[in-house]
């Protein structure tokens, strides 16, 4: 499979604490890689350096060919667009109905047509279960339904690859279930994710891959079979022993 996204000596310090150390990763396109680690190793800082939400303070994130490190605000907001990001809180705007909170991304880049937009919005809503909330306002819903939106936000700018930075960390734990079977669906639709998460179950039945994060390295990565069954590193095998 071709390389999405080039992970080059990341570093990324806040003052004198250095959160990551020299990260050389590759991404290839339709992977679904989990994140998992200790809190505090770097895990959310490491998702939020691939789109430079946060600007790595030395090394490269090649993608589409382009160093998002090193090219123009506009250059850099353009490929964000190809990058769908779902984070912890929902952020959805709550003065809009689901539909125009689906609709506003891509019809401020013009991408599509108003009807078009309308059209993919309504579909991305049937994808993730949610066809009957299209008037609805956020406030209306449920914390794993409004996670669902914004999983049909992110994905009406047609990204190449998704970010999931702890997407049922802030949810009851009754509706965690209904936000992981939209993201497996999406797994196997072929879709290439990054996900961060504490979901041990999650990783062991949908990742292809899982990184583990500690202390600001990759430090150990492979199939969930590998990780989850025959863990390699001490610390990987400490942090099993406390969270499996
Ligand atoms: N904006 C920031 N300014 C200063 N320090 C930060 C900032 N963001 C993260 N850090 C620090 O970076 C370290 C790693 O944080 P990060 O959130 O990436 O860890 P994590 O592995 O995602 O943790 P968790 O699983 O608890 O979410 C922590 O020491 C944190 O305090």
């Amino acid at each position: 499979m071709p390389n999405l996204i080039e992970i080059k000596n990341l570093e990324k310090s806040f003052g004198k604490n250095q959160v990551l150390k020299n990260i050389n990763e590759v991404v290839e396109k339709g992977q679904v890689i989990c994140v998992i680690g200790p809190s505090g190793s770097g895990k959310s800082t490491f998702l939020r350096c691939l789109n430079v939400l946060e600007k790595p303070t030395k090394g490269q994130v090649i993608f589409e060919n382009q160093d998002l490190t090193n090219i123009s605000e506009t250059a850099l907001n353009k490929l964000r667009e190809r990058m769908g990001m779902v984070f912890q809180s929902f952020n959805l705007f709550p003065n809009m109905n689901v539909l125009n909170n689906i609709k506003l991304a891509p019809l401020k880049v013009k991408m599509i047509s108003e009807i078009e937009t309308t059209k993919k919005a309504h579909e991305l809503l049937e994808q993730v279960g949610l066809a009957d909330k299209a008037e609805q306002f956020p406030a209306n819903l449920s914390g794993g339904q409004q996670q669902r939106v914004a999983i049909a936000r992110a994905l009406a700018m047609n990204p190449e690859v998704m970010l999931f930075d702890e997407p049922t960390s802030a949810l009851d734990p009754e509706m965690v279930g209904e936000v992981l079977k939209v993201m497996k669906d999406l797994a196997e639709s072929g879709m290439t994710m990054i996900v961060v998460t504490h979901e041990m179950g999650f990783a062991k039945e949908v990742a292809n891959q899982v990184w583990f994060m500690d202390e600001g390295f990759i430090q150990e990565k492979g199939s969930p079979n590998e990780f989850f069954v025959n863990p390699k590193t001490k610390r990987a095998k400490e942090f099993l022993s406390k969270v499996l």
